[in-house]
């Protein structure tokens, strides 16, 4: 069977941290990392509105689905439009080869923003997660279908060991036992299948069930076009919505921001 599309990626992601450890060891990253004067801000908590769906909002340049999704991209008016229009979280997609990123962009974000920051790529290696604080990230990315469960539960480990938070993405039943059992408080639920890149809510709906809400984080993330789709995934349950394509073509990125705020989500129901 020929590679897909997450195979090679993160074959390529291999290659890429095995030059960066050459370029700079991790054991110098860390005293790097041991001398940053500041904390990290709370992710989790800014996805936690009393009722209501909150917004992760992404900048993102182009993607393996999409191709270029914004000509003329301008990264910080971008990050000040998330900013003015008050995005409960900002995402950024550091991956370069497939999806226009670069490291930079985090770092750029950190010195215009407050708001927490979720450095979006495939962490494949620890070294990643020292490499994502010293860029000034709150929280990163962790894909349960990438990693074995010892690494899951070791990279969770590392990355609150560090102050930071990990968004545990997940596809299926089975991965979000493996996301909870490494322990994982913040559950992304992937609407789009990487391997095909089929976008469909209804995944929302079908895994949120597996999950103890009370207890958890849950973000939908992915394929997310209007007001309607953020209704119908509060009405599933979700606490936050991950939106980056929706918001890069919106023309208007304040008025995108603001179209998917402010809207409610169903009750907790506590599970005795
Ligand atoms: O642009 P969209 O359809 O709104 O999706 C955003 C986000 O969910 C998507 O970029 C994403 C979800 N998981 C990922 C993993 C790696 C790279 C990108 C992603």
């Amino acid at each position: 069977m020929s590679e897909n599309i997450l195979e090679k990626i993160l074959r390529h992601k291999r290659e890429e941290v095995a030059d960066s450890r050459k370029r700079l060891p991790l054991e110098k990253l860390k005293e790097w990392v041991a001398e940053v004067p500041f904390a990290p801000v709370g992710f989790g908590p800014a996805l936690q509105h009393p009722g209501e769906v909150a917004l992760i909002a992404e900048v993102k340049r182009r993607s393996p689905s999409r191709g270029i999704i914004i000509k003329d991209f301008n990264l910080m008016e971008t990050i000040a439009a998330y900013r003015e229009a008050e995005a409960d979280a900002v995402s950024v997609l550091t991956e370069r080869e497939f999806f226009g990123g670069a490291a930079e962009y985090l770092a750029a974000a950190r010195l215009m923003t407050r708001q927490p920051l979720l450095r979006k790529d495939f962490i494949i290696d620890l070294y990643q997660i020292y490499e994502s604080r010293f860029l000034g990230a709150d929280a990163l990315l962790l894909i349960a279908g990438a990693l074995a469960d010892e690494e899951l539960g070791e990279f969770i480990e590392t990355t609150r060991a560090l102050g930071m938070e990990a968004l545990v993405e997940t596809r299926t039943p089975d991965e979000i036992e493996r996301a909870i059992a490494a322990k994982a408080s913040i559950i992304g639920i992937n609407n789009r299948d990487l391997r095909s890149f089929q976008v469909d809510l209804k995944t929302t709906r079908e895994l949120i069930g597996y999950i103890n809400k009370p207890h958890f984080t849950v973000v939908s993330e992915s394929g997310i076009k209007n007001r309607t789709d953020v209704e119908t995934l509060g009405s599933y349950g979700a606490d936050a919505i991950l939106v980056g394509e929706s918001l890069m073509t919106s023309g208007d990125l304040q008025d995108g921001v603001r179209r998917f705020k402010g809207v409610g989500k169903a009750m907790k129901v506590a599970v005795v």
